[in-house]
């Protein structure tokens, strides 16, 4: 897309850069706004450095990396879902409150299987 709201975009590159750039802010957005989203951050840096004290294989990273990147998607994406119900109604509301549950539901549900996935790799490792 060659345009957007007011004319601000001007060429396709801009463009791109533009979108990195938004994208960076709602990271960086999420990792100061949100408590759970500094806890994840910093236990994958722990992970990543036991990884490296024990040798993981590369399979093992692939697996870490992937349920790593899986958890902090879905709670970047729990992040906009909150902040889009809270723009829609600051009031109370029963869709509100499934909304914001279902996808806090979707980051746990990942979280679980993240925990499940770093036993596995790491329990035979560690004993
Ligand atoms: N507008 C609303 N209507 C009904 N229930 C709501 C509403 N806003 C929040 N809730 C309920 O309160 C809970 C906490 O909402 P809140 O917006 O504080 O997010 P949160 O779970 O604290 O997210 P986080 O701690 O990750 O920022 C929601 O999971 C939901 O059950």
């Amino acid at each position: 897309m060659s345009s957007d709201y007011n004319g601000k975009r001007t060429s396709k590159s801009s463009g791109v850069l533009h979108s990195f750039r938004y994208a960076l802010q709602g990271i960086i957005h999420a990792f100061l706004k949100e408590r759970n989203m500094k806890i994840h951050v910093v236990i994958s840096i722990l992970v990543m450095i036991v990884g490296m004290a024990v040798k993981l294989t590369p399979m093992e990273w692939l697996f870490i990396v992937f349920t790593i990147g899986g958890v902090i998607t879905l709670e970047l994406l729990n992040t906009a879902i909150e902040r889009l119900v809270d723009l829609v109604t600051p009031d109370f509301h029963p869709l509100a409150k499934q909304a914001k549950d279902v996808s806090a539901g979707a980051v746990l549900i990942f979280s679980i299987v993240a925990v499940i996935i770093g036993l596995i790799i790491f329990i035979p490792k560690i004993f």
